[in-house]
């Protein structure tokens, strides 16, 4: 824990949170909805690596497009190159403090960090009225709920889709694309989700995506895509204030 510095502005104040005002935005979310004829919302991919997150919202994003829907995607892996990069990439331009104190790993803390920035920027695409795909493994559930309760704050109920790559853990050792499931088992990575780090599956998601063979990726997205229509997403709901 870092004690703020006398040159920290929040040390002087207290509470950071007198100085922080919030600004209502003079146009609002309904005006954004109904420009683009759709209502803002989050599609949160959750499952063990290599289980399809990625591939599934990539062929959801492209269905959503074609279909004149505004959309964008958030993927675990790109996301720690950048907006929550490891301290290995941030050491070189920051220095070694830096990269420790805001570097994120796969440790609990550090996963829930990463859920918690990710589902903060996802929040505010849905404000702008995106259908925002996001694709993280994010294995607990305390920090899926968090981000849920985020963004129907927000927005309102029904914004957040929680879908469940149930995929099971042999399938995904079989298919292992980046060879992690072999450096995990060969002791090589720590922390593996799966292997040597829990997995909490969804308790109730909005979208149960059961591994059957021969289902392919648009077979989901399409599923995916019919709930979204059942629930208003795609123009014939109300907007939100
Ligand atoms: N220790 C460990 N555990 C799980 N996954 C690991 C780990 N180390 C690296 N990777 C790769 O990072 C991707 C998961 O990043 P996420 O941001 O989705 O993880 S989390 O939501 O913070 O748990 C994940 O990407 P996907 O395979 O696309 O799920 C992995 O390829
Ligand atoms: N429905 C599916 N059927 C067969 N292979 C799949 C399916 N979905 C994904 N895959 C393959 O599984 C591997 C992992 O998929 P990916 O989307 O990268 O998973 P994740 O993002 O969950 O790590 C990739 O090689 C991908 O082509």
């Amino acid at each position: 824990m870092t004690v703020p510095s006398d040159s920290d502005p929040t040390s002087a104040s207290g509470d950071i949170s007198e100085n922080i005002v919030w600004h209502e935005n003079t146009v609002t979310r309904a005006s954004r909805q109904s420009n683009l004829g759709q209502r803002g919302c989050v599609v949160w991919f959750t499952g063990l690596s290599g289980c399809g997150k990625s591939t599934i919202a990539n062929e959801l994003d492209r269905l959503l497009i074609a279909r004149g829907a505004a959309s964008t995607l958030l993927d675990g892996d790109n996301v720690r190159h950048g907006l929550c990069a490891p301290p290995a990439v941030l050491q070189g331009e920051h220095g070694q403090a830096f990269a420790e104190r805001f570097g994120l790993g796969f440790s609990p803390t550090d996963r829930e960090e990463n859920i918690r920035r990710i589902g903060a920027v996802a929040s505010l695409m849905a404000g702008a009225g995106l259908v925002t795909l996001a694709a993280f493994v994010s294995p607990y559930q305390r920090d899926r709920d968090r981000v849920r309760r985020m963004v129907e704050q927000d927005g309102q109920a029904g914004d957040f889709l929680e879908v469940f790559v149930d995929t099971p853990l042999e399938v995904c050792q079989q298919r292992d694309p980046k060879g992690l499931y072999k450096k995990a088992l060969a002791g090589e990575i720590a922390h593996f989700t799966g292997i040597s780090d829990p997995y909490e599956a969804p308790e109730r998601p909005e979208i149960h995506l059961q591994f059957r063979e021969g289902m392919t990726p648009l077979d989901a997205a399409e599923e995916i895509g019919q709930v979204m229509q059942e629930r208003g997403i795609f123009g014939d709901s109300p907007a939100t204030g």
